[in-house]
């Protein structure tokens, strides 16, 4: 990002642009065609650039699209938006799901940093993702639950305040007695300010409820119930683009 001066405070120039496709073919290629675009123009000026992903059920095909795109993979480095507290060889971590969707045809050769690793406790993973943080991330995907959830960011998340104020990029996140995060409460995941830092953020969203419950955390503008919000947050002024279809 060596072109690009972040503005002083994240708030500035918070916004989106709604990108809404005809249907899911055009959707998936459309979102993966934007990714590598961002990815090619960074790895023009800088030897590499990074990715982070998110878990979920939707971006399943991007990836798969994406990751057909002829890039220099090996100079792009790729991490998780957020990780279930699993290890990335268990079918529910969001690291199974990029290892499946993602790291195959060219970007095989793409470097990946799982969140997890066995013998790594919590603070370990919170601290390795920290690490890996201080070099900005090119572009991220984000998805949103119904809840009005994004990354690991839970509408009544415990210590919400704390979370969401934090002066870190990650943090670990307790989401119990949050019904969107299912039975995975522990979870790491990227906090409003490592967000505001990533200038190129699309959210990947499909369905008319979802598209409701993005319009309506925008008309509410609490991030504490409707956490998404903090994915219009930009330090460099840049919107959130948003590709949904029905
Ligand atoms: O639990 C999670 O859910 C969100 C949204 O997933 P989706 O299934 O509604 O698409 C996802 O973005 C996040 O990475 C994941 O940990």
């Amino acid at each position: 990002m060596a072109d690009r001066t972040p503005l002083p405070t994240p708030e500035a120039g918070a916004t989106y642009v709604f990108h809404a496709h005809a249907n899911r073919e055009v959707w998936t290629w459309a979102a993966a065609v934007s990714i590598a675009a961002e990815l090619r123009r960074e790895l023009i000026v800088q030897p590499r650039a990074r990715l982070l992903l998110s878990g979920g059920e939707t971006p399943g095909p991007v990836y798969r699209a994406l990751s057909q795109a002829p890039l220099d993979w090996e100079r792009v480095d790729v991490g998780l938006v957020d990780e279930r507290w699993l290890l990335p060889d268990d079918p529910d971590s969001n690291a199974y799901l990029v290892h499946r969707e993602f790291l195959r045809d060219h970007a095989a050769v793409a470097h990946f940093e799982p969140m997890t690793q066995a013998g790594r406790n919590l603070e370990g993973a919170v601290a390795t993702a920290n690490a890996h943080a201080r070099r900005e991330a090119t572009v991220a995907v984000f998805g949103m639950g119904d809840d009005g959830h994004t990354a690991s960011l839970f509408p009544g998340m415990n210590d919400a305040e704390r979370v969401l104020a934090s002066p870190r990029d990650y943090v670990a996140v307790d989401a119990q007695g949050c019904p969107g995060a299912r039975q995975w409460t522990r979870r790491i995941s990227l906090t409003p300010r490592g967000i505001a830092r990533i200038a190129h953020r699309l959210l990947l969203i499909q369905g008319e409820r979802k598209r409701a419950v993005f319009e309506q955390a925008v008309a509410a503008g609490d991030r504490q119930r409707w956490p998404v919000l903090v994915t219009l947050d930009s330090s460099y002024g840049t919107p959130l683009d948003v590709h949904w279809c029905a």
